[in-house]
């Protein structure tokens, strides 16, 4: 077997209701408390905070995390748990929020710069005791040793590093009742393709990421359109929560690739959200693949559709292709890039972009060059 090194999550606390016993896992002492607005008027935050409140901590409400979140919002987050002496970090929300908190707990402990650190394996110090509780069941950031912050010129930048693998994640599906639709459609789907990029990741692959892709993608796949269709399913939104988890894990050892590469200039330049960036890439960049990454492709047809056993690999690679690009469909999301306003002579613009994120795809099982991006654009429009 090939040598493979494979970093486990963080701790799980799984189950309604389960974010207040955060208050016996951190350490005393004052909390930043990193959430975002809507979540905030949601009041899904409040039971956490009463009970961190009536444990004596001091807590400091960051809630002015937005989408993307940039290096400026980081930096806020961060001089406010400096002033008020944090001694912990929740982070609480979304990916953003959660990318937010990961980043500020590093930041408040170690002391360092951020721009010392983008990339892989820079960090070096030590991180204030980080809890993260996902209120939507999609970037698995909870789980993950990466978080993304948008820097000037709209690009998306990540640090990735074993030190900002979370103490505690809380998976409470209650949190994710009241998400709208298109909300849970995109986000299900980002989760799903961390599943299938994970399953074909071209250097880090290995059995373990692989069993956690599986599994990541059996739970998707089977209530992605549950929790569409009936949003206060608690089973189809458990699943789904610990789906994205899992994928999280599954990618935070074996990353994305190619779609989340021609994914990410749609967020930046068009604010996209990042899920649906991921919806609009998906069928074309898959298709791009079929032929190299047709072995994988086919495994995990059978995953979706174990009756598709029989047929050759060719057929269930694209089943598979099939089946995805159903569900973006069916799940809702407007499946072309001119549904949301791009324009089809941005496509050369947003294939140089892609082209700067090369530390993904080096991940992809086959080489997409500026010319391959631009046209798998075109086929998006
Ligand atoms: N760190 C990682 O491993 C990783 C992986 C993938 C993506 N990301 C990053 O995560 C971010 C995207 O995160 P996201 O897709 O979770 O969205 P998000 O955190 O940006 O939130 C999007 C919107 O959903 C709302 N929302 C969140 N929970 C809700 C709920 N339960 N009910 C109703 N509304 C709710 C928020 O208020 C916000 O308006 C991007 O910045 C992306 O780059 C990080
Ligand atoms: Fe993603």
């Amino acid at each position: 077997m090939t040598p493979f090194t494979f970093y486990p999550g963080p701790r799980v606390l799984n189950g309604a209701g389960r974010s207040g016993e955060l208050v016996d896992k951190l350490p005393f002492g004052p909390v930043l408390f990193v959430t975002d607005a809507d979540v905030r008027r949601f009041g899904l935050p409040d039971d956490l905070l009463a009970a961190l409140e009536s444990s004596g901590r001091a807590v400091t409400l960051f809630d002015a995390v937005e989408a993307d979140p940039s290096k400026a919002t980081l930096l806020a987050a961060v001089e406010q748990g400096r002033v008020a002496g944090a001694a912990s970090v929740v982070g609480f929300g979304g990916g953003s929020p959660m990318d937010v908190a990961k980043l500020a707990a590093y930041l408040l402990g170690s002391g360092d710069e951020l721009d010392s650190i983008w990339g892989v394996g820079l960090v070096r110090g030590i991180r204030l005791p980080l809890a993260l509780v996902p209120t939507t069941a999609g970037t698995g950031s909870e789980a993950t040793p990466v978080a993304v912050i948008t820097v000037e010129g709209a690009e998306k930048r990540g640090v990735n590093s074993p030190a900002l693998i979370a103490d505690w994640a809380v998976l409470d599906a209650e949190l994710t009742v009241g998400k709208p639709r298109a909300l849970t459609a995109a986000t299900g789907i980002d989760a799903i393709v961390h599943a299938v990029e994970a399953y074909t990741s071209a250097k880090a692959k290995n059995p373990l990421s692989d069993m956690y892709a599986r599994e990541a993608l059996r739970l998707l796949g089977a209530n992605l359109l549950a929790a569409c269709e009936r949003p206060h399913d608690q089973d189809a939104r458990s699943a789904m929560l610990l789906g994205a988890h899992l994928a999280g894990l599954a990618f935070a050892n074996a990353p994305v690739a190619g779609v989340h590469a021609l994914a990410y200039p749609l967020g930046g330049l068009h604010h996209l959200p990042h899920g649906l960036s991921n919806a609009l890439m998906l069928r074309h960049v898959l298709a791009f693949n079929a032929e190299a990454a047709r072995e994988h492709y086919a495994e995990l047809a059978e995953v979706l559709e174990p009756d598709c056993a029989g047929q050759s690999n060719q057929s269930k690679a694209a089943l598979l292709i099939e089946r995805l690009d159903e569900l973006v469909t069916a799940s809702g999301l407007q499946p072309r890039l001119r549904d949301h306003g791009i324009a089809f002579e941005q496509a050369p613009l947003l294939a140089s972009e892609a082209m700067k994120q090369q530390r993904l795809l080096v991940n992809n099982p086959v080489e997409i060059r500026e010319e391959d991006a631009r046209r798998l654009y075109e086929a998006a429009w």
